[in-house]
């Protein structure tokens, strides 16, 4: 065999050739791997929605709403507390968003009425109920919370009060409430650092808590003392408010606070506040905003 015949030989692939083929074999694995697990989340999915039919057919939930804002709330902070590895936290909560959308809509007819100021006003009320579930914007907060009274839907997503805001648009002056009330806020969940628009979820009788919550306190007094003795008032009693929104209509002065934990009718703190009327408005579970990203 001359060195010319050697040149017979297949010559050695070149060096990527290799790594090509095994890199293939490597990617059919994880592929199998993946679609092994795929099957294995199907079927707890599917379990899971098997569970939540149970729930709806059977009595064990009673009349309340198929909404449970604080039910969904310790579900997330729970699995967010378990989260680890790559998979961005932002993730596992628009995954399970969905399934309670799903899960909301399987106990029956499940629509959100929306009054949003804002493109991302409407935007939270998708990301927040799930892809599938019917939005329907109306024009006032008032409509919304109309076609919520009326059981044409089930909640009304709502704008943040602000300061300053115009009479129209301060719904919470109105709100018919324990009838109606304030039972989320959106989002539950943003990455820290971030500040996203947000918005209430408002909906027929008290909410559930979650454990960790804030309630809206609604104040109306006769004379105008100001703002620093309304906080001294509340804190007194054994409300330090959080935020406290002021708005002077004609000879009524309303006041919003923002309160730590669930405050609901009959609390005792309530009656020893110096004010004409202090109607809770509902609670929400506190918003996450996680580390993950
Ligand atoms: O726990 C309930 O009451 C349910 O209806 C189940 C479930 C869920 O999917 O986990 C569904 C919707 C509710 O908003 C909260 C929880």
């Amino acid at each position: 065999m001359t060195a010319a015949s050697d040149t017979d030989i297949a010559p050695a692939p070149p060096p990527e050739a290799a790594p090509q083929g095994s890199s293939a074999d490597a990617l059919g694995a994880l592929r199998t791997e993946i679609d092994r697990l795929d099957d294995q989340i199907h079927d707890l999915v599917m379990r899971r929605a098997a569970v939540v039919a149970e729930l709806a057919n059977s009595r064990v939930k009673g009349g309340a709403s198929p909404l449970r804002p604080g039910r969904e709330a310790m579900i997330l902070r729970r699995l967010l507390g378990r989260h680890a590895g790559a998979l961005p936290g932002g993730a596992v909560v628009r995954l399970w968003r969905e399934i309670f959308g799903a899960s909301s809509a399987m106990q029956g007819g499940f629509t959100v009425a929306l009054h949003a100021r804002r493109p991302e006003e409407a935007r939270l009320a998708r990301d927040h109920f799930g892809g599938a579930i019917p939005i329907r914007p109306l024009p006032s907060a008032a409509r919304a919370l109309a076609a919520v009274a009326a059981g044409e839907a089930q909640v009304a997503v709502l704008p943040l009060p602000e300061e300053g805001e115009p009479d129209e648009q301060a719904w919470w002056t109105s709100l018919d409430a324990p009838r109606l009330q304030v039972a989320a806020r959106l989002p539950f969940w943003a990455a820290k650092g971030e500040s996203p628009p947000e918005a209430l979820a408002v909906s027929l009788g008290a909410p559930d808590p979650s454990g960790a919550d804030r309630s809206l306190l609604r104040i109306e007094m006769a004379e105008d003392r100001g703002r620093a003795q309304l906080v001294a008032a509340l804190t007194a009693a054994g409300l330090p408010p959080r935020s406290l929104l002021l708005r002077r209509d004609g000879g009524v002065v309303r006041a919003l606070a923002e309160l730590d934990g669930v405050v609901a009718e009959g609390d005792p703190r309530l009656s020893a506040l110096p004010v004409a009327r202090a109607l809770p408005l509902g609670f929400y579970a506190v918003p996450e905003r996680g580390v993950l990203g």
